[in-house]
């Protein structure tokens, strides 16, 4: 099935000073948005990548009267019906069926070809459908969508298609009252990676659906991994399972020689991490925790200059994480990184992890070819330790290092328990 990410809709309990925060902090613009009586809907964009931030509330009685549901397409041989009209209208290209109790991603929505053929193609292999096929219009033209359920927790895929659409956004959608948006030197450009947090064990089938239901296919994330064991990420405070997929490139563009020159758009990525056995507390399960189940761990965006973004970020007080100040003195890092070009302070005084893939790295001739990643992760976004954002900048490089990901696990897991001393010390005072 050819697809891409079209947008990822996020569910909180206070949109605006989310919004805020993704155009203040991040410098995203607010570009269009669907406010109405009980409903609260947000459009922000950084390049082609859209957040659309959905406010959560209780007044999902409300909108089945407000006259906001678009007409159904009709014909629909395989939808389970229930309920799921009013509340996918509540929070439009979206469904709500389980609110969550906490912030959450809940939908990562594709764009298809042919909305008709995808559905069938999800429920023949044994998906399922939370909605009928709509058609949404306005003077602009005609969308087409339906909603599936994922196999993780409360993420569900919205599947449309707005060939037929000239509009800005999507129907429903105005321009934005406030059109907040910020002068920026180094915008975000795309949405890299989404990584999802599971309970061990649970990776296999997740996988699998993704393989039947949407085409996705799975690739190595980088040359340590085993194709059937995953990428498994070991030390003495690490344990984590990772394996990782996308939309297969050459399935909808057929075959074309990579390069430069090439206009072809990279194709987001997931990830699925699960934790492994024998662990103490660790960050995959205090997602699982304070989130209520498997979800949406991290999205990773794509920055064409990840110094400027952090020295960005750092300036809006954006908390990111910083490595353990050994990971710059890690026998063999200083060279990998004059090897590739860029400077060890630039990297240390923003904290920016730096992994090139070991062939490139290891051979001396290769400083034309080299291929490389680096990224910051900043702290969990929302109220709870539970989803928080990635830049990420590749080089050519198209999986995950492997020392990125240890020290990106040891400065989560370092945050976390200064978190649960301090709550302890806090309980310990208040009695
Ligand atoms: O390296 C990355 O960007 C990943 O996305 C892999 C990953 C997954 C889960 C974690 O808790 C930490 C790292
Ligand atoms: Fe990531």
């Amino acid at each position: 099935m050819a697809a891409d990410v079209h947008h990822i809709s996020l569910r909180v309990s206070n949109a605006r000073r989310l919004v805020k925060d993704l155009v203040d902090k991040f410098h995203f613009s607010l570009f269009t948005e669907r406010v109405g009586e009980g409903v609260k809907q947000f459009a922000v964009r950084s390049g082609s990548a859209i957040f659309v931030v959905n406010e959560r509330n209780s007044g999902e009685e409300l909108v089945s009267q407000t006259g906001l549901c678009n007409h159904d397409a009709g014909v629909n041989a395989f939808t389970e019906r229930r309920d799921g009209l009013s509340r996918e209208c509540h929070h439009l290209y979206d469904f709500s069926d389980v609110d969550t109790p906490v912030d959450s991603v809940c939908n990562v929505a594709f764009e298809v070809e042919d909305v008709d053929s995808s559905l069938e193609r999800v429920v023949r292999a044994g998906g399922r459908a939370l909605t009928d096929i709509k058609v949404t219009e306005d003077e602009q033209g005609s969308v087409t969508h339906a909603v599936v359920q994922s196999p993780i927790g409360n993420v569900v895929h919205t599947l449309l298609d707005k060939k037929l659409y000239k509009g800005l956004f999507l129907p429903g959608f105005d321009v934005s009252a406030d059109s907040w948006t910020r002068k920026s030197s180094a915008r975000l450009s795309r949405f890299d990676h989404v990584t999802y947090a599971c309970p061990r064990g649970a990776s296999p089938p997740i996988l699998e659906w993704y393989e039947r239901c949407l085409g996705l296919k799975r690739f190595l994330v980088n040359r340590e991994e085993s194709e059937d064991q995953g990428f498994i990420v070991q030390g003495t405070d690490v344990g984590m399972r990772l394996k990782a997929f996308e939309f297969w490139k050459c399935a909808e563009q057929g075959l074309r020689l990579p390069g430069p020159s090439s206009d072809v758009k990279p194709k987001v990525k997931f990830v699925i991490a699960e934790p492994l056995p024998g662990q103490g507390p660790n960050q995959v399960e205090t997602f699982l925790e304070q989130h209520g189940g498997p979800g949406i761990q991290h999205i990773g965006l794509h920055s064409p200059d990840i110094i400027s973004t952090t020295r960005q970020l750092r300036a809006a007080h954006v908390q990111l994480l910083k490595p353990p100040d050994t990971y710059y003195s890690e026998i063999g890092k200083l060279s990998e990184i004059h090897q590739v070009g860029q400077s060890l302070s630039a990297l240390q005084d923003n904290g920016v992890l730096l992994d090139a893939e070991a062939d490139a790295a290891d051979d001396e001739h290769c400083n034309n070819n080299q291929r490389y990643l680096m990224q910051v992760f900043t702290k969990p976004i929302f109220d709870e330790d539970t989803f928080f954002l990635e830049i990420i900048q590749r080089c050519g490089a198209t999986g995950f290092g492997a020392g990125n990901i240890t020290a990106l696990w040891r400065s989560v897991q370092a945050y976390l328990d200064q978190r649960m001393q301090l709550e302890n010390r806090q309980n310990n005072s208040s009695q």
